[in-house]
């Protein structure tokens, strides 16, 4: 920029008072030429620096335009890779076509980047913002627990499914190799199905405790609702995620919120339920038999699932996890009272049969009232007539909903 040029002194000038009449006349006209050239002189400064003003006035709009623009323009998410301190430089991956680039960092965001954050970029690469965890889709998506406290010995009256579920899961994990010498492929994912509250979710997290798995679950229904337009990207990312803590069990809970047979209607939101359920099948197709990922997958609507999903290679091993008959409720039963004070005179076979209908959730909650029934009459041990009164009680609340099997059609 161009400095200012720099501002006449002010003329001065001391008049005699004792001169002559003409003198003194002559030198005040002198100062008074003086100050006319000098008035000159500031105001065609005065011009310049207005008509200065004017040309900043007009970059700056310009430049309050581009930032508009900048704003307004979509961004792209990218992942941070790598932080080269000394160049003041980033390599960022963009999300969805993997593109690596180097970028420079502005000093505005060179102090917080770090690798591993997901960040926006515009067009030209220019990390515009580092998105906080909170708006860090995948940390709010996924439930991911190192260690589920739930082992077998937690769940009753599916023990043949127990079985099925560690040969097809736990095996493969722990004995990759004799799957490799009898020269057959594991299967890939494991689809549990049947009545909701059965055990499906424990048992997922059963495995994953037992092989020392990190256990990482995704709801169907919450890619669908939750995280519209995101559920492909969060299928990659829950891939992406369950490679990096190898070895991991993925659950998908609820898969027919992402797999149901193919609509006619061909609105938007049934083109982006398509992309999530493509962008699954890829990830799977692309998998390692062998590896250290499985993959359950839990429904309580087998009957609309897209049969697509169901191709060897994908969940290729059905499992249906029924409603506990009469000694899996008693077995159950006996599983939620281990931690409570309950009197010998109870007698769990009884009980079973008067719970003929209840999922294994019904009947944690049934020994839930139970207690709360003791309390109530001030007891600390629980009753056979607690456990009786809690059935009623639970039959009047909601005698439809009690009976979890109405309604649900799994197969
Ligand atoms: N077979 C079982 N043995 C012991 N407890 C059970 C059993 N089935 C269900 N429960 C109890 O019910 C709760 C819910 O079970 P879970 O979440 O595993 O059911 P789910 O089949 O996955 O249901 P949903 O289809 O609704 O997701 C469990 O936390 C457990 O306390």
């Amino acid at each position: 920029m161009s400095r200012s040029p720099s501002i006449p002194d002010r003329p001065h000038r001391d008049i005699d008072p004792d001169l002559p009449d003409d003198e003194r006349l002559e030198a005040l006209r002198s100062h008074f030429e003086d100050l006319v050239t000098v008035n000159e002189q500031l105001s065609s400064q005065l011009d310049e620096a207005e008509e200065r003003r004017g040309h900043l006035r007009e970059k700056v709009d310009r430049v309050e335009r581009e930032n508009e623009t900048l704003k307004s323009s979509s961004l792209y998410i990218a992942t941070v890779e790598d932080v080269m301190d000394d160049d003041g430089e980033a390599v960022v991956k963009q999300h969805g076509n993997n593109q690596e680039v180097l970028t420079e960092l502005s000093p505005r965001v060179a102090e917080r980047v770090e690798a591993g954050d997901r960040v926006a970029v515009n067009d030209s690469f220019a990390i515009q913002t580092v998105l906080e965890a909170e708006t860090d889709a995948r940390a709010q998506s996924m439930e991911i627990t190192e260690r589920p406290a739930i082992g077998y010995e937690d769940i009753g009256g599916i023990d043949e499914q127990v079985r099925e579920v560690r040969e097809a899961v736990e095996q493969p994990l722990a004995e990759p190799e004799r799957f490799e010498e009898v020269g057959i492929d594991p299967p890939s994912g494991v689809l549990l199905y049947g009545p909701p509250g059965t055990g499906k979710t424990m048992l997922a997290k059963a495995v994953a405790n037992e092989t020392d798995a990190t256990f990482i679950k995704m709801a169907g229904s919450e890619l669908v609702r939750k995280f519209i337009g995101e559920g492909s990207r969060l299928v990659r990312d829950l891939f992406e995620m369950a490679r990096e803590r190898e070895p991991a069990i993925i659950f998908i809970d609820e898969i027919d919120a992402i797999a149901t047979t193919r609509s006619e209607s061909k609105t938007s939101g049934d083109a982006e339920v398509q992309r999530t359920m493509m962008q699954l099948l890829s990830e799977m197709d692309g998998f390692e038999a062998r590896g250290e990922i499985r993959i359950i997958a839990a429904t309580n609507r087998f009957d609309m699932l897209d049969r697509a999903i169901l191709r060897p290679g994908r969940f290729d091993r059905l499992i249906e996890v029924p409603e506990p008959d009469r000694g899996g409720r008693e077995q159950i039963l006996e599983i939620h009272t281990r931690d409570m004070n309950v009197s010998d005179e109870v007698d769990f076979a009884e009980l079973a049969d008067e719970t003929d209908g209840y999922s294994g959730a019904d009947i944690e909650s049934l020994a839930t009232e139970a207690g709360m029934f003791a309390i109530r009459n001030e007891r600390d041990e629980i009753h056979h007539g607690d456990f009786v009164e809690a059935v009623e009680k639970l039959e009047e609340d909601d005698s439809s909903d009690v009976v979890s099997s109405a309604g649900y059609f799994y197969q």
